[in-house]
């Protein structure tokens, strides 16, 4: 979860800025009634659409941002996002005046310069509009910064590029701020889900990051000011490719700035082959009579983030031949109760269900803590933003193919979404009663979140069981997926998981639905 963020005048001090656009101490204006910052949450959750453009998320030129630049009409973009503070005006601390400066136009040097402190992920957060794209006119050329990292005002900004790669790849900005006992980075891309990587070595200060998006992969080196604790947390925002980590100071203080960037060589380089990274067991516990969850660790201080629905091959040495098998990696829990006792941030956790021919399966479900498993590069085809529309997530799953539906779940159920999916329904399939996944957790999330609703099926139920039973069959499938229709096509999304029949199925299915492919994708096992 986001840590709460008190705006922190040192913040301003270390950056050297003046805090106020005029030069003054203090510039801020007495607001109309009923215009306090309360008002202004309560108004973001009053229902209104303070985006104007109905929630969908949309590419924004700066032809189309300049065409928004009237105080009755007004779209500002801030590090990569556009937002419509129209309703903002009347509610902005600064006046509206002020604000206007920034309107119709990328108002982050502006920002920045001004009040770099202020959170405005949060506070705008219900006025959205999208992404800015380089215009179609355009050149498509990003300053290209190679191997360059500059520093100004007590923060860093690293932007690189490459020719031969889409635009929206080619650009990571960071950021950052801090409390007394805290230190946050930001990382603005334009990515869907930028994957990340966390490694910090020397006395607790040597910060390595490196954010990959598509085949570029960027590299952020520093020396921190002073030492922090590990693990860190780090959130990725799907909507807006911002990657945030975040660490505890080791010793409570104010810096006075980040640290000092290192030059590296290839700070910015294509991701080809990875090699396999030696990952150590922290536990291995039972989620039925024949599924393990399975806690890994990497040996050093180093933590990725792997993006929803993707997989990492294992790579394990059995009876003297190599074998190789993919997971899903997932989130070790719905709901924080449900955590392992020895999970902790920086854990990738795999949940294996053991079968009697599998070589890998029960090589895995044998492992004790502190054996080593290789664990190699995340690969994934699903993309986030075909979803970009989707209000109603419908989830088709048997036995392990649960795996990449959690993140999703957990995705899909996130606050802070701004584009809220309305409905996530899962139908679940699994054997007996004994075999299901997280029945406790699912049955739990369908309780506390009324958006979420899951029914479960067994193919080989026995008496007890009061609930529905047999294969996947069309009306099945048509009480959880609405019907097709060309007006609400963007409405739904299928996603499907399980072995080979089960996916078959439901795809045949979903073809007599009228559902074109576009509208689902299939998780391969
Ligand atoms: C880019 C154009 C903008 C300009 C020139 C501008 C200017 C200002 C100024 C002069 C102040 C008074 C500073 C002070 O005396 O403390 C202020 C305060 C503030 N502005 Fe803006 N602003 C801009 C955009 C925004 C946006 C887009 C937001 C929405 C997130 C925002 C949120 C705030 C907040 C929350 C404060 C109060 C800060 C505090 O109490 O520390 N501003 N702004």
């Amino acid at each position: 979860m986001k840590e709460s963020l008190t705006p922190v005048r040192m913040a301003l001090t270390a950056s050297g800025g003046s805090g106020s656009a005029t030069g003054n101490l203090r510039n801020k204006v007495a607001l109309k009634p009923g215009h306090s910052l309360m008002d202004w949450v309560r108004l973001g959750h009053s229902g209104v659409d303070l985006t104007g453009v109905g929630g969908v998320l949309l590419d924004v030129t700066p032809e189309q941002l300049a065409a928004h630049s009237k105080k009755n009409d007004a779209w500002i973009a801030i590090r990569g996002r556009v937002y419509n503070v129209t309703h903002y005006m009347d509610f902005h601390p600064g006046g509206d005046a002020e604000l206007m400066r920034g309107i119709g136009k990328d108002g982050t040097s502006l920002f920045t310069q001004v009040h770099p402190w202020v959170n405005f992920e949060s506070l705008l957060q219900k006025c959205l509009v999208g992404r800015l794209v380089q215009s179609n006119r355009s050149t498509g050329a990003l300053p290209v910064l190679n191997k360059k990292t500059t520093t100004f005002i007590g923060k860093l900004f690293t932007k690189r590029g490459a020719d031969q790669c889409d635009p929206q790849e080619k650009s990571v900005s960071m950021d950052w701020y801090q409390q007394l006992g805290t230190v946050t980075l930001q990382f603005f891309t334009l990515g869907d889900f930028p994957q990340t990587r966390v490694m910090l070595f020397t006395s607790h200060k040597d910060l390595t990051v490196h954010i990959k998006l598509g085949s570029l992969l960027h590299v952020t080196h520093l020396l921190l000011e002073d030492s922090v604790k590990w693990p860190c947390k780090v959130r990725t925002n799907c909507d807006t490719g911002m990657v945030e980590i975040y660490f505890t100071k080791a010793t409570p203080h104010m810096w006075h700035k980040l640290g000092s960037p290192v030059e590296d060589d290839g700070q910015k380089r294509d991701v080809g082959q990875e090699p396999y990274d030696p990952m150590e067991v922290v536990s291995v516990s039972s989620v039925t009579h024949n599924t393990k969850l399975i806690l890994l660790r990497h040996k050093h201080r180093i933590m990725d983030t792997i993006p929803i629905g993707y997989s990492v091959p294992v790579l394990a040495t059995i009876d003297g031949a190599e074998v190789i098998r993919s997971y899903t990696p997932m989130a070790a829990a719905l709901d924080e109760q449900f955590l392992p006792p020895d999970w902790s941030e920086d854990c990738l956790c795999l949940m294996v269900k053991q079968c009697s021919n599998g070589l890998m399966s029960r090589y895995l479900c044998d492992l004790k803590p502190e054996d080593v498993v290789n664990v190699g590069p995340a690969v994934g085809l699903l993309q986030l933003s075909v979803m970009d529309a989707t209000t109603r997530l419908c989830l088709l799953a048997a036995g392990s193919g649960l795996t990449p539906m959690v993140n999703l779940i957990l995705w899909a159920l996130s606050t802070g979404k701004k584009k809220r999916f309305q409905k996530v329904s899962l139908l679940f399939f699994n054997l007996t009663s004994r075999d299901i996944l997280w029945q406790d957790q699912l049955d739990r999330l369908a309780t506390t979140d009324t958006r979420f609703c899951v029914t479960h099926v067994l193919t080989a139920a026995d008496s007890e069981w009061s609930g529905q039973t047999g294969l996947l069959n069309l009306d099945m499938l048509q009480a959880v997926v609405p019907s097709f229709t060309e007006q609400k096509k963007h409405d739904t999304f299928v996603c499907i998981c399980g072995p080979d029949q089960f996916r078959e199925s439901s795809v045949r299915f979903l073809g007599e639905m009228g559902y074109p492919e576009e509208f689902y994708f299939v998780f391969q096992g």
